[in-house]
């Protein structure tokens, strides 16, 4: 089975271990670092986005593996053959569980019941994304990230590296909480907060 990913980065070589265990066996890549960027592990990069978006009819299933949520969006949306959930072997995703189209979901996460997982969100390496929480499209729960129940994270939002989130609290749009903040109020669309507790961070 073949498989394009767009974006040459670490996210991406991640990405493309996990597809290989997924059953993948013909792996390309293409990022804008092209043509001075022509391998990235032991697969080729083989053009531009731009390039590869030109001529996509020619190519097959593909996955975003860029880390910035409006640019995984800006790409995700042009493509008509997005590949389905790419899963980790060791990933625990209960069987209630609807992940969207694009989305990827790293080693050791767990996904518990009745969880709605979005298009071409990032559940990052050991993140736990307990019963009944909604990621809404593009979001990314980083790596170590806890989200008690019900917690709701909404489009585009990047939840930071080893954050916690108590139960049944709600993450706007666009919103950012910083590596190893601890939410214990909603956090509004477009904001960043911080810290334990988070609070809104001010430049
Ligand atoms: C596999 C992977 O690698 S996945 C990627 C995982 N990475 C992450 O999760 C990183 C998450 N990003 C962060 O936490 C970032 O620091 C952000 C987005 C919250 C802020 O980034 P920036 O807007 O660039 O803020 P900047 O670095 O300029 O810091 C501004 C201030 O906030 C403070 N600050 C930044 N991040 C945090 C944080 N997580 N907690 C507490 N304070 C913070 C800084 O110390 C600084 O304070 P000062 O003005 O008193 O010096």
């Amino acid at each position: 089975m073949s498989l394009i990913v767009i974006g040459a980065s670490g996210h991406g070589k991640v990405i493309a271990e996990i597809a290989e265990y997924n059953g993948f066996s013909d792996i390309r890549f293409y990022d804008d670092k092209f043509p001075n960027l022509r391998n990235i592990g032991k697969w080729q990069v083989e053009g531009t986005v731009a390039e590869y978006l030109a001529n996509q009819e020619l190519h097959s299933l593909t996955v975003v593996a860029i880390g910035n949520n409006g640019v995984r969006e800006r790409i995700q949306s042009k493509l008509p053959l997005v590949c389905d959930p790419l899963i980790h072997p060791r990933a625990i995703i209960s069987p209630s569980v609807a992940i969207g189209k694009g989305s990827v979901v790293m080693a050791g996460a767990v996904v518990n019941a009745d969880c709605k997982i979005g298009d071409g969100v990032i559940i990052n390496t050991g993140a736990i994304v307990d019963h009944d929480c909604v990621i809404e499209n593009f979001a990314h729960i980083s790596p170590q990230v806890a989200l008690a129940g019900a917690v709701k994270v909404g489009c585009s939002s990047w939840v930071g590296i080893g954050a916690c989130v108590k139960q049944s609290i709600v993450i706007g749009q666009c919103a950012i909480v910083g590596a190893g903040g601890v939410v214990v109020k909603n956090v509004a669309d477009s904001t960043t907060v911080v810290g334990n507790p988070a609070t809104l961070l001010v430049k």
